[in-house]
């Protein structure tokens, strides 16, 4: 692979462009904003998601959508989960004929209860083998650090996860391969959510036997609702699943869990909100779609559940606490 289009210039679009572009992969990286795309390239950094970091010289930067896709044998999209279709609706005309085409976001659709790989098939009209996803403990500040990092790249096609791989691969990140985009795409979704949890507890003063309960029986959850849906349950042991999760749930740098935390310590979700400074805590919104969906297939979701109503029907997440663990005594396999 030679060209690549990452469309996206926020903190993890920008770090994985200079992922691909460290790798020796040539990319042109897609800004909403012109400011962003002009400061890029006459400053080689993104002074709003990544102040620290000077990108690298095969990394052009755009505002025309047109520019960044012409030619791009992938097309990375890193944009949030709940903006991916109307994103790529705008789009649609101007993908390559036969790019692969890659999710960096983790979250379910809202209303349509879908994952993101499944949104990009329905809105480019492409089969599922053309549709790749990369999920795993991959926090943008720490590789845009070039702190040594793994990943999961997910397609059912496996040729084409290899392609990407290559296009991807250098001295500080190694991705691997996995044809499981199910598990993988629910690992990455579920894992924001269970470190709103864990920011909670983290807020509410509590220590690391409550993080540790949090993050295994939030994983329980989430293999529950993989299982139902069709995941190999080894997947969830592996990057996307405990990986993301014990990154997520554990660093400061995440957005969920500051977020978690800030409500722990009694703000609210408006205030929360308004200290993230625009940046995307996607567990806010797909507590509630992979709640819905937990419903409609019928999997027991309790962490989930109670993160939901903290963060939109005004629980508190002292009680939250209460109500989890007075919930009916149960067996760890049930
Ligand atoms: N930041 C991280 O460390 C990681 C993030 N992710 C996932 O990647 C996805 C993108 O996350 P980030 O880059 O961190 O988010 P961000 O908030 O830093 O950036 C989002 C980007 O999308 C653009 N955008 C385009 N249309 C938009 C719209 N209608 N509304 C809002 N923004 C719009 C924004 O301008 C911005 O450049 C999320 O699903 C996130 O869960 C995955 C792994 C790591
Ligand atoms: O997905 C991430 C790490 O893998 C980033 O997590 P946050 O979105 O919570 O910052």
């Amino acid at each position: 692979m030679k060209r690549v289009a990452v469309m996206g210039a926020g903190s993890w679009g920008t770090a994985f462009a200079k992922v691909l572009a460290d790798s020796g992969t040539d990319v042109v990286l897609w800004a909403r904003r012109a400011e962003v795309a002009d400061e890029i390239t006459r400053s080689r950094v993104n002074p709003g998601y990544l102040p620290d970091t000077v990108l690298p010289a095969n990394l052009a930067a755009t505002h025309d959508p047109a520019k960044a896709l012409a030619g791009a044998e992938a097309v990375v999209l890193g944009v949030p989960s709940q903006t991916l279709r109307a994103n790529l609706a705008q789009w649609r005309s101007a993908l390559p004929a036969g790019a692969t085409l890659v999710s960096l976001a983790k979250g379910v659709e809202l209303g349509t209860l879908k994952r993101m790989s499944e949104v990009v098939r329905e809105v480019a009209g492409v089969p599922e083998d053309q549709v790749a996803v990369v999920s795993g403990p991959n926090l943008a500040k720490e590789i845009a650090a070039e702190q040594p990092t793994a990943t999961v790249i997910a397609c059912t096609d496996h040729d084409r996860a290899v392609d990407l791989q290559h296009a991807c691969s250098n001295s500080y990140f190694r991705p691997y391969t996995n044809v499981d985009v199910v598990g993988c795409e629910l690992g990455g979704a579920c894992k924001n959510v269970i470190a709103l949890a864990c920011g909670m507890a983290a807020g509410l003063g509590f220590g690391d036997n409550t993080m540790a309960s949090i993050i295994t029986r939030g994983l329980a959850e989430t293999a529950r609702m993989g299982a139902a849906l069709g995941a190999d349950p080894l997947t969830f042991a592996g990057l996307a699943g405990l990986g993301d999760l014990v990154a997520t749930c554990a660093s400061p740098l995440s957005r969920n869990r500051s977020f978690g935390e800030r409500l722990g310590r009694g703000d609210t979700v408006a205030q929360a909100q308004e200290a993230a400074h625009g940046q995307v805590a996607e567990g806010v919104k797909s507590c509630s779609s992979i709640r819905e969906l937990a419903a409609r297939i019928g999997v027991d979701m309790p962490i989930t559940d109670g993160v939901h109503r903290v963060c939109h029907d005004g629980l508190d997440p002292r009680a939250l606490t209460t109500a989890l663990l007075g919930r009916e005594r149960k067996a760890e396999r049930q």
